[in-house]
């Protein structure tokens, strides 16, 4: 379980971006961040994937005090958190099996990068990941050739290929029309309700949030405004936001 108290940022020389964010994640959860824009969701994700360094709180990941372990504290978060940035960039000409398998690159020793030959598990894993975001037959497309939906479903695989426990995804269906956005959110919830796989997603427009979210939480000038179960919000919760 991940448990965050108190998180604040504070952007040097600048504004306070996030104030008293106290949040837990389970395991399996899938969780929309919604509010306006400028809200602070996008600087959340970052802090909770340490992305931007915190200026208070705490963070506890199954029972670890992440800031009180230093560089082991760091690498679990690295380990175990997969961030997604809005619109994640593919290699065009690379088939959408090896842009999942360049996830698992960090992993691989330098002399197999430079030589481009794949450890039969990187592969195995890989493979299973694409699987698993429903793209088998699209495997050895390259990633030019395939569709946004698509492409984003890659890059999903691609995060999660290394084995993170949680994935940050800051608007995963931006630009996506409606039945490719609904696509990849089936993904994720079946990444989560299968896999055990926790997601914290930015689904700021529509009503993708109410239809596919466990939890929705919501941000109002970095502050947390708002956390029920995932269904239609009511008019009063939408004006916190
Ligand atoms: N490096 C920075 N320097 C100064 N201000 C920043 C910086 N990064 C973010 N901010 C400010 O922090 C606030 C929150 O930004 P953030 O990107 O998290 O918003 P958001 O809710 O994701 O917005 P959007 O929906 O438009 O993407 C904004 O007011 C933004 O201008």
């Amino acid at each position: 379980m991940i448990r965050v108290s108190e998180l604040s940022k504070q952007i040097p020389g600048g504004p306070r971006v996030l104030t008293g964010i106290s949040l837990d994640i389970q395991p399996g959860e899938f969780i929309a961040i919604k509010g306006a824009s400028g809200s602070g969701k996008s600087m959340l994700l970052r802090c909770l994937a340490l992305r931007e360094k915190w200026s208070g709180g705490q963070y506890i990941v199954d029972d670890v005090d992440i800031f009180k372990r230093g560089l082991a504290g760091k690498m679990k978060i690295r380990r175990e958190m997969a961030y997604m940035e809005e619109k994640p960039v593919l290699i065009p000409n690379r088939t959408a099996l090896k842009n999942v398998l360049i996830g698992a690159a960090y992993q691989t020793p330098v002399w197999r990068r430079v030589t481009g030959m794949v450890r039969s598990d990187d592969y195995m894993g890989a493979m299973d990941m694409v699987e698993k975001v429903g793209l088998l037959d699209k495997a050895h497309q390259k990633a030019d050739k395939l569709s946004g939906g698509e492409k984003q479903r890659v890059a999903i695989a691609r995060a999660l290929v290394h084995g993170a426990k949680t994935l940050l995804a800051d608007e995963p269906v931006s630009g996506l029309d409606p039945h490719a956005s609904e696509q990849v959110l089936s993904d994720l919830k079946r990444l989560c309700t299968l896999q055990g796989i926790s997601v914290v997603a930015v689904l700021h427009q529509g009503d993708w949030a109410e239809r596919f979210a466990d939890r929705i939480i919501g941000l109002n000038n970095g502050r947390l405004v708002l956390d029920i179960k995932g269904r239609r919000m009511t008019e009063r919760e939408k004006m916190l936001l």
